[in-house]
């Protein structure tokens, strides 16, 4: 069969095979300036993905450090005015040096300060916005919509048309987490259907997957949209296979970190469920 005449079933699982092989050969060092809940997951999600994270932060050792990492990964959640300017400088540094920085706009329509700091983070151009259906809504109208702070009280389909409108108004992929992942580029739009509804049970989660979405855009910064449902589609096939050991929430998050690590071409091919929306 030529490969234009594949069907889209077998040629999404491949391209996440290829995405997760390179990110296992190089481990790609991702730079995390993240909230202090997700500090332990998000780094321990991207050891076991094989990439390798560092959680650096401080304005100081930003100029040095920056230039040597693959991907930075910016996520607001415990967001205060003295962490903000370190969110600025590594982000200003990551687009000048042509490497690929992630957005987590946690909770962004919870405050005026959260929505102001993520439009000024707008113009410094990240790669991929990733949120939650409530998150991207408030982002792409930058208003402080309705919000249960972190968690959402949308589906991410009623994002569907913000997300584009982000995708067009800042040139990012944007990817809304949910029972669907939707990703686009503001034209095509592909649904990532993978995961379990008990990982939102786990905090951190979202957090997690951003990082991993940077690690996957960080080894084919030109495929950045097929990175990001590649990341989404794996990270919900791992919770998937954890969950048929789990028992509630806590052993789910022990068993999804040892099912990402042990992910395997069978199971990728075979599991890996991403879809034209
Ligand atoms: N109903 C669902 N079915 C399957 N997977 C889901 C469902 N809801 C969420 N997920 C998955 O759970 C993960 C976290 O998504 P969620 O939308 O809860 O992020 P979030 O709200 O940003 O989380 P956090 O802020 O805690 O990091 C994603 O990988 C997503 O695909
Ligand atoms: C619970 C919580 N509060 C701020 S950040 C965070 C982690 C999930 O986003
Ligand atoms: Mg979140």
């Amino acid at each position: 069969m030529k490969s234009e005449e594949e069907p889209e079933t077998s040629v999404w699982p491949r391209k996440t095979w290829t995405f997760l092989s390179e990110v296992r050969r190089r481990s790609p060092l991702i730079q995390c300036i993240t909230n202090f809940v997700s500090m332990d997951l998000m780094a321990n999600t991207l050891l076991s993905a094989g990439a390798s994270p560092a959680m650096i932060h401080s304005s100081d050792e930003i100029p040095d450090f920056t230039p040597h990492v693959h991907a930075l990964c910016i996520n607001i959640g415990t967001l205060s005015g003295d962490w903000f300017p370190a969110m600025k400088l590594a982000a200003e540094l990551s687009s000048k040096l042509g490497k690929p920085w992630v957005l987590d706009p946690v909770a962004v329509g919870a405050s005026r300060f959260r929505l102001n700091a993520c439009l000024e983070l707008l113009k410094l151009k990240p790669a991929v916005i990733r949120g939650n259906g409530s998150e991207i809504i408030a982002l792409s109208k930058a208003s402080m919509e309705s919000t249960k702070g972190v968690d959402s009280s949308h589906e991410s389909i009623d994002a569907l048309e913000s997300a584009k409108a982000l995708a067009e108004a800042t040139g990012a992929i944007v990817a809304v987490s949910g029972a669907i992942d939707i990703v686009t580029d503001g034209k095509r739009v592909v649904g990532a259907n993978n995961g379990v509804a008990m990982m939102q049970r786990i905090t951190a989660t979202g957090c997690s997957v951003t990082a991993l979405i940077a690690a996957f855009v960080s080894v084919d910064q030109l495929h950045a949209l097929e990175a990001t449902a590649s990341a989404l589609s794996v990270f919900g096939v791992a919770g998937e296979m954890g969950m048929s050991n789990a028992n509630g929430p806590a052993s789910l998050r022990m068993h999804m970190i040892d099912s990402l690590y042990g992910l395997d071409e069978a199971s990728v091919l075979s599991r890996v469920n991403i879809t034209s929306l």
